[in-house]
């Protein structure tokens, strides 16, 4: 039965009354979701149950339907709810297995001012690591993997491929030369929007500020405004700073709506991405490797060179496939200074410490010229537990 409220204000109460028991609910399930991390240390057994979530989620649906909640409604909730749970768990049991790793405060090092998109993919990945953070601003990857090198910062996050625009080379490229340790990945949506510093309309803009990756990866939308002028800028962050400086009716730069609104900026357009799913992974490099629990998925990444003999890569390839391990990405960066070399990136959803990792790995040395393990790191990319639930 629906009570009779008298105002908009005394219905909001209850909403608010609402919202905070719904809040307090989920900080006392995050919590449980610990205790059932240290069941799981005594019993070894994987923090991810699908089992589990599938039973879960399907009983989730039934009960929704008392309560005329719909299947998806549900469903969308719940994977979000689970989501949170594995994260924690996994930031709890890497934190146990490497107890050094981190410390109450780390500096990081990105690209871009405050609100890049590397920014808000370092506060993302450390928001569930329980630890503050010192932000550090670089112009270039090249200094982001520097004063991690040099120890001015704990960790640097790098973008490493997006789904519109594929690998990002120049980060491939460091990678190959660099001491540090892959520790980490992210994930992120990234969001591209048309911002302007002053109200104005499309058929104004004469100017465009950008990076040239979110450029790229929004070339069909920037196609139909025609023939505008295109300014390249170093980070996303300093195209929304450039365009809040000049104040402008005809120039627009092209970043996050929440990034945009720290510099002043309001989106003109949304969603002008190529793609309408378009996400970044990053990587969070360190000095020091860690070691992954085997409680929870883990990614190992190598760079190996095979020389030119015909037929190598495909018979490094097979070792992994004879041992069932799975490969998630292969990239190829030529050597500079060896024309027609190539380096070959690879990443595996193994654990480097596993039998069938450490046994490819003694195949892979005898076979390639060159090889060296980049980083073992916890896998974040939680895939949502999908369930057939029966239609009305
Ligand atoms: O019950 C468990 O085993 C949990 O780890 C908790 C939980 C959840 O949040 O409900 C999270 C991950 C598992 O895949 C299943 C369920």
């Amino acid at each position: 039965m629906t009570k009779s409220y008298h105002s908009l204000d005394e219905i909001r109460t209850h909403v608010t009354r609402i919202d905070n028991e719904i809040l307090a609910l989920l900080a006392e399930r995050r919590q449980l979701s610990l205790e059932v991390a240290k069941s799981k240390i005594k019993t070894t057994k994987p923090v991810r149950d699908q089992e589990r979530e599938q039973a879960l989620l399907l009983r989730l649906i039934d009960e929704g339907k008392q309560h005329q909640l719909d299947a998806n409604y549900v469903t969308q909730i719940f994977h979000t709810i689970i989501e949170d749970s594995v994260l924690f768990q996994q930031a709890y049991l890497q934190k146990l297995t490497n107890p050094d790793s981190l410390q109450p405060v780390v500096r990081v090092s990105f690209l871009g001012a405050k609100g890049s998109y590397s920014n808000l993919a370092s506060r993302q990945y450390f928001s569930r690591k329980q630890t503050k953070l010192v932000e550090m601003s670089c112009s270039n990857f090249r200094d982001v993997v520097n004063v991690v090198e040099t120890g001015q910062a704990d960790y640097g996050v790098l973008p490493i491929e997006n789904t519109s625009s594929g690998s990002i080379n120049e980060v491939y490229d460091l990678l190959q030369h660099t001491s540090l340790s892959i520790v980490g990945e992210i994930t992120q949506p990234i969001e591209h929007c048309l911002l302007t510093a002053v109200p104005t309309s499309l058929d104004q803009i004469d100017t465009l500020y950008s990076h040239p990756q979110p450029h790229q990866q929004c070339s069909e939308y920037l196609r139909t405004m025609g023939d505008i002028r295109q300014e390249y800028t170093s980070s996303t962050a300093d195209a929304m700073l450039q365009v809040a400086e000049l104040q402008l009716p005809n120039v627009a730069a092209i970043g996050n709506a929440s990034s945009g609104e720290l510099y002043g900026l309001t989106p003109l357009k949304t969603g002008i991405a190529n793609q309408q799913e378009n996400f970044t992974r990053f990587i969070v490099v360190a000095r020091k490797a860690v070691d992954v629990t085997p409680l929870i998925p883990a990614k190992t990444t190598l760079i190996m060179s095979t020389g030119q003999k015909p037929g190598s890569l495909v018979e490094c390839l097979l070792v992994l496939r004879n041992l069932n391990i799975n490969m998630a990405k292969l990239e190829s960066r030529p050597v500079i200074g060896n024309p027609w070399e190539e380096m070959f990136y690879v990443d595996v959803e193994t654990n480097l410490k596993s039998e069938a990792m450490q046994q490819a790995l003694e195949e892979l040395t005898r076979l390639t010229r060159f090889i060296k393990v980049l980083g073992c790191y916890p896998s974040e990319n939680v895939k949502p537990t999908e369930v057939d639930y029966p239609e009305e």
